[in-house]
């Protein structure tokens, strides 16, 4: 009997725990977000001219906003930059909206487009900017997907973060304004359960390093092997922070949050692409598999609530309730910090998109940690422990009749 109580015991200390070390995450990432983001651009002259910086594009077909997006980046006010369009296939209409479109109309923006990429790995977005990345020929390398929106001032900003120690500036993923659920979804959970972790692990020194929009020094990144050390991996962000930061160097999180604005948002792509990421995530960091379920307000919430009925005689109903209630204040505080006001939806769309966002995460996790395969654009992957990726050919078609 003695061993069934104390194994009970065992669990709701656990959970209890859990509970309170969260709540700590949530004072600190909204306390850090609140000092660290959105801090207004210094735009006097510099002591020393600002580095020039070579923009790598990969670019994979062509959504609805990809050139407005795209035009952000010929209107940067930086004194020195190159923009450096890939694109893997001539085949890709994102070829002919670079060369027939974006080139022409900005005659004196240095750019220039590669199509073709070059296989050092397996990874397809480092294959894609290979070609661009020994082109290169600034000190300052900005991955930017092809997604990313910039403000006229964000690129000034990254720089601003480039201390002599520090290697990698990062953007913290956020999206831009738009209309539709998705667009909710995609806001309430960049902007709550993401940003917390992510400001979370930046104030703690854990490497959070996402390369959606990452500005690299790149003697630190030739140090480490260069881009094609990387290869491998379909997290190379990851990695790339991994043995840059291995090497004394250090990383910042930018002021400016990156503006992701896919034209073409769903719930289920989304949710896809969520699966992917905890997917690269278990398998880099297989502990996380235990850790984000217990990150999330509903199973940490349940847990606790147990807990605090076996530990205090607390009635965890009401304990369950209070506790999503504090959490859904505490997500709109994050929220408003991160967009740097009120979102662009009313507080019964984000009721909504929060308890859909909620609802779904622990789903997510679970179909990632239940299925090993990963699909990313037109290829599907499979992952060692420790995150190094196989790319699984395509079925053959078996014609022959048996
Ligand atoms: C008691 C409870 C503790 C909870 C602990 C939770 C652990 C999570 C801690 C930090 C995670 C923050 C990371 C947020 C980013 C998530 C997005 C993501 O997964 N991105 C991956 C994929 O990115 C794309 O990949 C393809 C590339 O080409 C694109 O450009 C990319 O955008 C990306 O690879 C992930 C990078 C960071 C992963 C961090 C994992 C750290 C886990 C540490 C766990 C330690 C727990 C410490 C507890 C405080
Ligand atoms: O086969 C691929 C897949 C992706 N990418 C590029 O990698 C970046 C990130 O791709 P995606 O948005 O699909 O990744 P996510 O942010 O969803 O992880 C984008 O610029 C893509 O154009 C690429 O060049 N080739």
């Amino acid at each position: 009997m003695m061993p069934m109580v104390y194994t009970v015991y065992g669990f709701a200390i656990f959970f209890m725990i859990a509970w309170i070390v969260l709540w700590v995450i949530h004072i600190m990432a909204l306390s850090y977000s609140k000092w660290k983001l959105h801090r207004t651009v210094d735009r006097s002259p510099p002591e020393q001219p600002y580095p020039g910086v070579s923009i790598l594009k990969p670019l994979t077909g062509v959504d609805p906003n990809l050139l407005s997006n795209l035009e952000t980046f010929f209107t940067l006010d930086y004194p020195t930059y190159e923009i450096l369009f890939c694109v893997e296939s001539e085949k890709d209409p994102a070829v002919m909206l670079v060369k027939y479109s974006l080139l022409p109309k900005y005659p004196n923006v240095d750019a220039r487009l590669f199509v073709g990429g070059m296989r050092v790995g397996v990874n397809p977005k480092i294959n894609n900017m290979h070609p661009a990345y020994l082109a290169a020929k600034y000190p300052l390398i900005l991955v930017s997907d092809a997604g990313i929106r910039m403000r006229e001032d964000s690129l000034l900003d990254m720089v601003q973060h480039m201390r002599e120690d520090v290697a990698i500036v990062h953007q913290m993923p956020f999206v831009s304004d738009a209309e539709g659920f998705a667009a909710v979804y995609e806001k309430v959970y960049f902007g709550t359960a993401q940003a917390r972790m992510y400001m979370g692990a930046d104030f703690l020194g854990i490497n959070c390093h996402v390369g959606m929009s990452s500005l690299v020094r790149r003697c630190a990144l030739e140090e480490a092997g260069g881009l094609a050390a990387f290869a491998d991996y379909l997290a190379e962000d990851f990695f790339m922070a991994k043995e840059v930061l291995a090497r004394g160097w250090k990383m910042r999180v930018a002021s400016l949050p990156a503006l992701q604005n896919c034209g073409s948002r769903s719930v289920g792509a989304l949710q896809a692409r969520l699966k992917r990421w905890a997917r690269l995530r278990i398998a880099m960091v297989p502990t996380t598999a235990l850790l984000e379920p217990l990150s999330e307000c509903l199973p940490l919430g349940a847990g606790a609530a147990w807990a605090a009925g076996q530990l205090f005689g607390a009635e965890p109903l009401p304990f369950f309730l209070v506790h999503v209630l504090v959490w859904f204040l505490s997500d709109w505080l994050m929220l408003r910090s991160v967009q740097n006001g009120s979102p662009p939806f009313t507080k019964v769309q984000f009721l909504v998109g929060w308890a859909w966002s909620e609802c779904c995460a622990p789903f997510v996790l679970a179909t990632a940690l239940l299925n090993p395969e990963i699909s990313w654009r037109t290829r599907c992957y499979r992952l060692d422990w420790g995150g190094r990726a196989h790319e699984l050919k395509p079925p053959i078609l078996n014609t022959q009749k048996l």
